[in-house]
């Protein structure tokens, strides 16, 4: 009831007795039968005294013993108002027994309940169930009174337990620990979960009811989890509304944060960015609210933005009501997946390695492929991917070629080796090819088991072995019949060597002696006389060298012919060697000249002895073909080392002896004297410069300068004429007239003026062909040269194989040579000119030249004498001369090259006379090639 009366509840045993439901009505109503008043007042009495009393109720007009119990309505209730108990004192006696029955009902219950109940009085224990006292190890009457405390952990517990729980009570509400720590009989603890209400809320004395629950297990369970989550290196995270709630150590570790940091910040940020957040929301979330668990692999985030591959599982918390959160469980699989990355590479790599190698590979087990690479199936011909569960007795082409492979390699396996072989297989059209195979077993201690397999086609070289073999026996053959054949060869051979020795040996003979009389040579001479020095020289000795000269032997030669010379020569050399000794040595140096080398002989009359023995000699008559010749020697002889101490000086004086010799009469023999005189020195001199000029030539030693004639009106060059220049060892640069006369007076000039010709065009084709303009050349030629009768024949050879313009070749001959030889020399003119070959006259005016002749000569030009030139200011007499040269030029329509004009004054007097040419140092002296080249190059 309220404070009102008015009835707020009442059991079905209340309704039951009052006959109807009674919510709603007021209380008093039952008391009717009574005096309202009283009741009323009684029960306010009764409320406030909490005692009960028998009344009479008045129920659906029946009166009703009863027995009421009236106590205030607890706090809890939240109203000022009161509780009745109603007993139905006439249905007591009927209820006694349906009482007893729910008292032994209680009892059960208490008795089988799984909880411990106890009820107890302040500090002491009363009442207890059976679970209790197995809880404790007491028996039930065992507990009876006594101390709670006992049944503690420890007496601190006890009390601070008590102090929490009576205060609790005391407000009138019940208590709950959930885990309180107990201890039993035996000492042993255990946990248990309390809740205790007071028999009367607030009443301590009343007594209070503990249902104690035994929850030590279940709080070992909830710890070991709690370990089990801390220590999980899994991360576990808790998340609500989005945000992170709690997290495990694994979890702060995995994130980077330290723990507890991150509680709090919302979810994304364990995402590399908001969009991928967002995938795992719309992946996971759509899962959760259908009560399924989200997994998958995605890329989370730590602290400092590194990625982390993790595995995730996410599940609601509770999935009746998502508002209670989820469990994520992230385990980071950011190594693993790198090793698997890593490990996928390598295996695609050596995928690919597998698939592009040129060996086929394959892998073996139990006598057929497992796997065989591309190259495998190419080599046997099998379609791709037909390689796997292939027999092995099918890659060979007979049982025998298996058996005998299947016995090598079980043998090397055995033995712990590869097995290598090469053997004839065969490919699934039946062709056959050579393989080297190479095997190897997975496990070494598996001979037997599962083996890899390298094939390589070596078929070609197979057949390029058997090729070599067989070119190896073939070669063995030929070599052999090629041995015999070279053993004949050998032979020859040896016979061609005998041969070229011995030719050789005529060749080496020839360079050293005359061939003429086989008599040695100059060469040779001049070998065996620095060995007579030498010897002569370490012994002390002497040596006489004789220089022998046959006198008039020119004439024999001239008026009986060569052949006669010959005889004579080789009569001469033959009867040399009869009269001097082994010992000494007798050669010839060329022409009619011989040398006898006499080591030891040193006095005068040794020397003379030899001289007058071989003049004896040669004094008697030489019969050839019917003559009776008589020659005679003209010999000189010097001595070593009184007359000189080596080869050159030895010769050259032995040589000057003989022309004392000469000039003392002939047939005789002198010694060389210091002194000579005037006609033997001339003699010498020029016999001496006659020997150079010969070597000049063949040394090359002679050189073309070329001077300029220049044109009077243009100041142009208009030919260069051609002088020769010596340029001798030691002497420098000779000048022609030192040695032109000796050349034409021996006859050298025919062969050096043919080198010069040849010279001078040579340079000529090089200037056009370096780019220059041609010039005409002025060459001389001696009277002896002009009248050598293969003159015209030389000259054509030398434009022809030279290509030079015969136009660009004039000849300049002097006056005196033109005017020796008279009809001949015009014939010779007459060739050259028409060889298209220019003409002119050389030093005109100082010689006597025939009107009559010069008219018919096919000469273009007449060059004056630089002797008239010379004086030309000074002497009236060489200007008429010039004057009158210069008419005769013109009148017969010569044109005039003045030469040696060496001042203006000349210049300008020789262009009053109309001379058209002139040349001299004015202009130029003779220049070198290279500088006529830059004179003509201008
Ligand atoms: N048969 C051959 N005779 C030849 C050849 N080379 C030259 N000679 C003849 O030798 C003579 C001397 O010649 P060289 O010493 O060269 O003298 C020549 C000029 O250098 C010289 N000359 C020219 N201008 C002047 C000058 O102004 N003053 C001066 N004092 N001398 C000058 O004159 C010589 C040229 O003379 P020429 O030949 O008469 O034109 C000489 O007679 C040459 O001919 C050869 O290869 N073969």
């Amino acid at each position: 009831c309220d404070a009102a009366g008015m009835v707020i509840a009442a059991n079905a045993a209340m309704s039951a007795l009052a006959g109807e439901p009674l919510a709603g009505r007021s209380l008093l109503d039952l008391f009717r039968g009574a005096a309202a008043q009283q009741a009323a007042d009684e029960l306010r009495a009764a409320v406030s005294a909490e005692r009960h009393w028998r009344a009479t109720l008045s129920v659906g007009g029946k009166a009703i013993a009863a027995d009421v119990r009236a106590k205030p309505l607890p706090a809890g209730w939240g109203l000022p108002g009161a509780s009745f108990v109603f007993t139905d004192l006439g249905a007591l006696e009927n209820g006694q027994e349906a009482l007893r029955k729910t008292m032994l009902e209680q009892q059960a219950i208490l008795d089988h309940a799984p909880v411990g109940i106890v009820f107890t009085k302040p500090g002491l224990l009363k009442e207890c169930n059976p679970r209790l006292a197995e809880m404790v190890g007491y028996s039930v009457d065992e507990l009876a009174d006594r101390d709670a405390g006992e049944m503690f952990a420890t007496l601190d517990a006890y009390q601070s337990f008590r102090d929490e729980a009576f205060a609790a009570l005391a407000k009138g509400g019940s208590y709950e620990n959930p885990e309180c720590p107990f201890r039993r009989r035996d000492g042993s603890l255990f946990w248990a979960r309390v809740r205790a209400s007071a028999v009367v809320p607030g009443e301590r004395e009343a007594g209070t009811i503990w249902i104690i629950e035994d929850v030590s297990e279940t709080r070992e369970a909830r710890r070991e989890l709690q370990a089990l989550v801390n220590n999980a290196s899994l991360a576990i995270m808790f998340t609500r509304e989005q945000r992170i709630r709690r997290g495990n150590a694994g979890f702060f570790e995995m994130f980077g944060y330290a723990v507890g940091e991150c509680e709090g910040l919302p979810v994304a940020c364990l995402h590399p960015d908001r969009a991928a957040f967002e995938r795992v929301v719309a992946e996971a979330y759509p899962l959760f609210a259908e009560g399924r668990t989200y997994q998958g692999e995605v890329q989370l985030a730590k602290k400092d933005g590194t990625p982390i591959w993790s595995k995730v599982i996410g599940y609601p918390v509770n999935p009746d009501d998502l508002s209670h959160g989820y469990v994520w469980i992230a385990e980071d699989r950011t190594r693993q997946r790198r090793d698997e990355q890593a490990l996928r590479e390598a295996l695609q790599e050596n995928q690919a390695i597998f698939d592009t190698a040129v060996l086929g590979i394959a892998v073996v087990e139990n006598g057929h492929t497992l796997h065989g690479n591309r190259k495998m199936e190419e080599l046997f011909g099998h379609a791709p991917g037909t390689m796997t569960g292939v027999s092995i007795r099918s890659l060979y082409p007979d049982v025998e070629g298996w058996q005998a492979a299947r016995l090598d390699t079980a043998r090397d396996f055995a033995a712990g080796r590869v097995s290598v072989s090469e053997r004839l297989l065969v490919r699934s059209d039946g062709a056959t090819f050579w393989g080297r195979l190479s095997g190897r077993p997975f496990d070494q201690d598996d001979p037997g088991g599962r083996s890899l397999w390298l094939v390589d086609d070596v078929t070609a070289q197979h057949e390029a072995a058997e090729a070599v073999r067989r070119a190896r026996d073939e070669l063995e053959l030929r070599v052999s019949a090629r041995t015999a054949e070279l053993a004949g060869a050998n032979a020859l051979l040896q016979d061609e060597i005998v041969e070229r020795r011995q030719a050789e040996a005529r060749v080496h003979h020839m360079a050293y002696h005359d061939s003429l009389t086989g008599l040695p040579n100059r060469a040779l001479l001049a070998d065996r006389l620095q060995q007579a020095i030498h010897a002569a020289q370490r012994n002390g000795t002497r040596l006489a060298v004789m220089f022998l000269d046959l006198d008039r032997f020119k004439n024999i030669n001239d008026s009986l012919g060569h052949a006669t010379g010959d005889y004579l020569l080789k009569e001469v050399a033959a009867r040399l060697c009869h009269v001097v000794r082994a010992s000494d040595t007798v050669a010839r140096l060329g022409g009619d000249e011989f040398v006898v080398l006499v080591p030891g002989a040193g006095t005068q009359e040794e020397c003379s002895q030899v001289g007058d023995k071989i003049i004896e000699a040669l004094g008697a008559p030489v019969r050839f073909e019917g003559h009776s010749l008589h020659i005679s020697p003209s010999i000189g002889i010097c001595v070593y080392p009184d007359d000189g101490a080596d080869v050159d000086l030895l010769m050259r004086h032995a040589d000057a002896a003989m022309y004392q010799a000469k000039a003392a009469g002939r047939n005789n023999y002198q010694f060389f004297k210091e002194r000579m005189d005037g006609e033997v020195a001339r003699a010498f001199a020029m016999h001496a410069l006659e020997s150079n000029l010969r070597q000049a030539l063949a040394n090359g030693e002679f050189e073309p300068f070329y001077q300029p004639i220049m044109d009077m009106r243009t100041r142009r060059v208009h030919a260069l004429e051609v002088l020769l220049r010596w340029r001798r060892p030691e002497h420098g640069l000779v000048m022609p007239d030192d040695f032109i006369p000796t050349l034409e007076e021996n006859g050298m000039i025919v062969p050096v003026g043919e080198w010069v010709i040849r010279r001078a065009c040579e340079q000529s084709m090089a200037w056009q062909r370096a780019g220059l303009a041609p010039v005409p050349l002025a060459i001389n030629l001696s009277a002896r040269q002009f009248m050598h009768r293969a003159l015209v024949a030389s000259i054509k050879r030398i434009v022809d194989e030279t290509g030079i313009d015969p136009q660009l070749v004039e000849f300049e001959i002097t006056e005196t040579a033109l005017m020796q030889h008279g009809e001949q020399t015009l014939e010779i003119l007459d060739q050259i000119n028409r060889m298209g070959m220019r003409l002119s006259i050389d030093d005109f005016g100082t010689g006597y030249s025939s009107l009559a002749y010069l008219k018919r000569f096919p000469v273009r030009k007449i060059k004056i004498d630089r002797a008239f030139i010379r004086e030309l200011e000074a002497s009236s007499e060489d200007r008429a001369i010039v004057a009158a040269v210069m008419a005769l030029a013109n009148s017969l329509q010569l044109q005039v090259v003045a030469e040696g004009v060496e001042t203006e004054e000349q210049l300008a007097l020789l262009r009053d006379y109309g001379c058209q040419y002139v040349q001299g140092w004015l202009f130029a002296r003779a220049l070198d090639a290279e500088a006529a080249r830059e004179l003509l190059a201008g």
